[in-house]
């Protein structure tokens, strides 16, 4: 079995391997140089714990500090449903992450060489964002605010990676008392809770569920957690409501529970976030997620694009460019790029035709083409975008104020 071992292991373990991880030494080692990186990195072990121990999971922790390494760390769920459409989405920017077997934690990206991914539960990326053993990524926005507290060092550097849609939401059985509440009003003012009887609640949020009622004003009440099937509490007559993830809707449906107005507590997707310190302190981050943000965003730019090229009859350029423009989906990204289409009749080289190219939203699709035809549009050529890299992203822009790296 090959042993992919990052060659920074040596320098820093991370608090979070497990005791048993084998400490990794490139060659056979001497009994003085293995007794050296022993060394090394029991005291370097002892500063990474004593960083963790500094910090626990909220807005008021204190920074631990950035420990020195090489690399730049990205963390990638490792089960679960957001783990192979985080791959696939960086396989989509043509970033490959090349995991030796799926029961290995750690994995490099060829075209990032000072970047390794290591796979985490997502709640552990949120983690060890914060304790400084990770300095990038991908997380639900969910898990972000339920395990991240608002702390001021996570950065969301990309709020909107396309995978992982779902909601927070809070849902109560469609029988019974609750047949005509249909929302959190409603809820809340319900008779039956009382101080010594308050309505309670089964969610995996902990911090989200408490914050959100209370934003609500809503006073008795109370929680229990549970990790999962939480559907079935209120059957169970463990839980009057639940506050879980909702996509689809069927679990919810199928257990006989329903969502209520002004019962959403967040809506959430993928996101690609990073540790304030880590962008400001460590060489290479900030140019790292520079490059990250740019692939995503070219690449989710585009994909919600498709090129349109179509012939259009006309006597110039302008006039077919007026044409095109006073139809609203037609305008494209900047406006269209118009070219004059050479034909050979007779032995003369004339123009009648123009080629418009566009790119429409995909949702927009048979719209433009209708709009185009209703101009004098033919041969409607489409075809799907790959990438569109923009003279700067605008969250670059945002990053970098956020960092107070620029005005
Ligand atoms: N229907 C859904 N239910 C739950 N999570 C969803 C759903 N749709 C998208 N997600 C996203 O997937 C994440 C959950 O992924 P996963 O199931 O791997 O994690 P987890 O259950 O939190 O992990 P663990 O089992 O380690 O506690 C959520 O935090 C959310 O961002
Ligand atoms: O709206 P839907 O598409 O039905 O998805 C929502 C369900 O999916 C998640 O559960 P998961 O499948 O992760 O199982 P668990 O709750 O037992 O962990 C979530 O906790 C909901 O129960
Ligand atoms: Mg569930």
């Amino acid at each position: 079995m090959s042993l992919l071992l990052p060659a920074n292991l040596q320098q820093c373990p991370s608090p979070s391997l497990s005791p048993s991880t084998p400490l990794f030494s490139p060659s056979p080692p001497t009994a003085f140089s293995f007794l050296d990186s022993r060394l090394r990195c029991l005291r370097l072990v002892t500063s990474c714990v004593a960083s963790v121990q500094s910090t626990v999971a909220n807005g008021s922790a204190p920074a631990p500090v950035v420990v020195e390494r090489e690399q730049i760390r990205l963390g990638l769920p490792s089960k679960g449903r957001m783990a192979a459409d985080s791959i696939d989405l960086l396989k989509d920017c043509q970033l490959f992450v090349k995991q030796v077997n799926p029961r290995q934690y750690v994995a490099q990206i060829p075209q990032l060489p000072n970047t390794e991914v290591w796979f985490q539960r997502p709640k552990d990326i949120v983690r060890k964002l914060l304790s400084g053993d990770l300095d990038l990524g991908i997380v639900g926005l969910d898990t972000l605010s339920e395990y991240g507290q608002e702390n001021e060092d996570l950065i969301i550097v990309h709020e909107a990676l396309n995978f992982g849609d779902c909601h927070l939401s809070i849902a109560i059985p469609n029988y019974g008392i609750y047949e005509n509440i249909n929302s959190l009003k409603e809820l809340a003012e319900m008779p039956q809770w009382s101080e010594e009887r308050p309505l309670r609640v089964a969610t995996g949020f902990t911090y989200l569920g408490p914050k959100f009622m209370e934003e609500n004003g809503i006073k008795h009440v109370t929680f229990s957690t549970a990790d999962g099937a939480l559907e079935a509490a209120p059957a169970m007559g463990i839980a009057d409501c639940i506050l879980d993830l909702v996509s689809s809707g069927t679990t919810l449906k199928e257990n006989n529970l329903k969502e209520i107005e002004g019962g959403v507590v967040l809506e959430s997707q993928a996101a690609l976030v990073a540790s304030r310190r880590a962008l400001t302190e460590r060489k290479g981050a900030l140019n790292t997620v520079h490059e990250i943000l740019e692939r995503l965003e070219a690449h989710l730019k585009a994909d919600g694009q498709f090129t349109v090229v179509a012939n259009m009859r006309g006597n110039s350029a302008q006039e077919v460019a007026e044409r095109v423009l006073s139809q609203p989906s037609l305008s494209g990204l900047q406006g269209p790029t118009i070219s004059p289409v050479y034909c050979k009749q007779d032995g003369k080289v004339s123009i009648d035709y123009y080629a418009i190219v566009i790119c429409v939203p995909k949702k927009a699709l048979y719209e433009s083409v209708k709009q185009l035809r209703a101009v004098g549009g033919s041969g409607v050529l489409i075809s799907p975008l790959t990438y569109i890299f923009d003279e700067d992203t605008p969250r670059w822009g945002q990053l970098l104020r956020n960092l107070k790296l620029k005005m």
